[in-house]
């Protein structure tokens, strides 16, 4: 089977620096992977990389057998690949619904959907529909005419997961998806990421620093030191792995 995602030999210099070194990675359809490594190993130039914010100098990535490496960032959102933020983008002096409808007129526009004009715009009942149907999936459906601003930090990231996902992602991609959170919102984060994926079939791609959220959610983890693939496998496998716990994990793995 076609990989969702096949990257081959990714090499990214910032000057003299390099911050990829020839990176290889295939994404199953379906799999949850989570990129490691500690602080400036190059997991975020990498994530931009596959979402299209940072053209690589050499190497090639393949989205369902596309070639997309110079790709610009937008239309990788129309062929399939969401995102969300570390810190939530959302529109914090809208409502809920009005947020959601954004994004659901965002996604018909890509499609070529014409939608009403400027003036005198009201958004049709389907796309109201649709709007509250992603605000339900994400627990938000009873506080649809709250304006953004007011929720929570979790619930800022709720609400731009139901954006990315109203945009009709086959891969959603999550930069530390629970990056500043309290320890329930993680659980919470953990458990709807789990059955966001499940209910909607989608691929997952995050980075993430809280060895809970990612033991927790994937079914491979990849480990980038310096710029290189050091491990990936399965969380057995990385927690085993003597390379691993050598430069990341530490002590930290044996209470996991
Ligand atoms: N725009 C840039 N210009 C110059 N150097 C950069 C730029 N972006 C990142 N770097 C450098 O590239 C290296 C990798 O950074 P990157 O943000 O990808 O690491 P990371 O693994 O995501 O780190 P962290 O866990 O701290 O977020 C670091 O040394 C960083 O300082």
């Amino acid at each position: 089977m076609t990989p969702v995602l096949n990257v081959e030999n990714l090499y990214k210099s910032y000057g003299a620096i390099p911050v990829l070194k020839d990176v290889n990675l295939a994404v199953a359809d379906r799999e949850t992977l989570a990129i490691i490594g500690p602080n400036g190993a190059g997991k975020t130039t990498l994530f931009r990389t596959l979402t299209g914010e940072v053209l690589p100098e050499k190497g090639r990535i393949e989205a369902f057998g596309e070639d997309i490496t110079r790709m610009p960032a937008a239309r990788r959102v129309a062929r399939g690949f969401g995102r969300t933020f570390q810190v939530a983008r959302i529109f914090p002096d809208t409502t809920l619904l009005g947020n959601l409808v954004l994004a659901v007129e965002a996604r018909k526009r890509n499609a070529g959907e014409r939608l009403g004009g400027l003036f005198h715009y009201k958004p049709s009942a389907d796309t109201l529909a649709n709007a509250e149907q992603w605000l339900a999936a994400v627990g938000l459906g009873a506080r649809r005419d709250m304006e953004a601003r007011f929720l929570s930090h979790g619930d800022k990231k709720r609400l731009e997961m139901a954006l990315a996902l109203a945009l009709g992602p086959k891969v959603l991609m999550m930069d530390e998806p629970t990056a500043g959170m309290s320890p329930s919102d993680r659980v919470e984060m953990v458990a709807l990421v789990k059955q966001i994926r499940d209910r909607f079939g989608v691929t997952v791609l995050l980075t993430e620093h809280d060895m809970d959220v990612v033991f927790g959610l994937s079914n491979r983890i990849m480990v980038l030191n310096y710029g290189q693939v050091i491990a990936i496998g399965t969380g057995e496998e990385i927690r085993a792995n003597q390379a691993v716990r050598d430069v990341y994990l530490g002590h930290e793995v044996q209470h996991a």
